[in-house]
């Protein structure tokens, strides 16, 4: 499995700037990609918030199938947390996050109304790994664009807070990373759907580990079908390679590209890197 280890300097900057602007946080948006879950989950982001409200987004739902989606809905509930599932890019389940966010606003003001001081909007905060939809969630929160979106991980740069309306205010942070990738088989998930930079890793070695990963989760008709090779009985490497041979003039390298922009664009189909139900 390829080693990846990323933390470039504006991505502990960011992390800085995030942990200076948290005590004045009221609510935590967690942004997870649906397609993993489990792996664009921030590990340290619990002891961050302390006992603060977080809300779980699951965004891009439409990359991936509605009993896959319906499964983590069960899933997370089991761990005592409410699921938002979003479509950012459609503007899908925006409108029940924003309740969630005022409804929590709501307590607050309560807890300030009872210490004697005057109500004031509720201050949230969007936070989750580079490129899974941050920005293009508050767009869709605000009805219109400020926050750059982009297919690149790791365009938002600079914290911002952003009026929503009279009773929402939000800080949009840019992505961060664990300093230490600590579950390879997480990173390696995390560089298949972009979440992590480019230069993290080797494009053939994470394009042979997609193919690997969609064997063992049964998508493998997917590929025969698509690319009119079968990957059964051969490894991810030696895929990459037959395919830019029988189609690429020998060139692995924009084989693993095609790969990996049919699987990052949704062209393959909605296809989930990791299921509730193999937890
Ligand atoms: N299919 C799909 N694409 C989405 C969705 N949300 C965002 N995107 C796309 O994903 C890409 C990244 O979105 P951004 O909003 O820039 O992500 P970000 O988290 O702000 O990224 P950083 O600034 O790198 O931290 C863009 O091309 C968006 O159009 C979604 O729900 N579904």
């Amino acid at each position: 499995m390829p080693f990846i280890q990323w933390y470039p300097g504006h991505i502990a900057k960011a992390e800085r700037q995030l942990k200076e602007q948290l005590n004045r946080v009221d609510v935590i948006f967690e942004v997870l990609d649906a397609r993993i879950p489990l792996a664009s989950h921030h590990p340290d982001v619990p002891g961050w918030i302390g006992d603060k409200p977080r809300l779980v987004v699951l965004n891009r739902t439409d990359m991936i199938p509605e009993s896959v989606r319906q499964g983590w809905l069960n899933w997370f509930a089991a761990q005592g947390e409410t699921l938002y599932c979003t479509n950012a890019k459609q503007g899908k389940g925006i409108k029940a996050l924003k309740k969630a966010a005022q409804a929590a606003g709501v307590q607050m003001n309560e807890r300030r109304q009872q210490r004697g001081m005057r109500p004031r909007a509720v201050r949230a905060v969007v936070i989750g790994f580079p490129n899974v939809g941050k920005s293009a969630l508050i767009n869709r929160l605000l009805g219109r664009k400020v926050a750059a979106s982009a297919r690149r991980a790791g365009v938002t740069r600079q914290l911002q807070w952003i009026r929503i309306s009279d009773a929402l205010e939000l800080l949009d942070a840019p992505g961060i990373i664990p300093a230490k990738l600590e579950n390879q088989e997480d990173a390696v998930k995390l560089a298949i759907c972009e979440d992590i930079g480019e230069a993290a890793y080797d494009n053939q070695q994470i394009g042979a580990a997609l193919i690997d990963l969609l064997v063992e989760l049964n998508f493998d008709n997917i590929l025969s079908s698509r690319y009119q090779l079968d990957p059964q009985n051969i490894t991810g490497e030696e895929y990459i390679e037959s395919l830019g041979n029988s189609k690429f003039k020998g060139d692995t390298e924009r084989a693993t590209m095609q790969l990996l922009n049919d699987f990052r664009k949704g062209v393959m189909g909605k296809i989930p890197l990791e299921l509730p139900q193999l937890i």
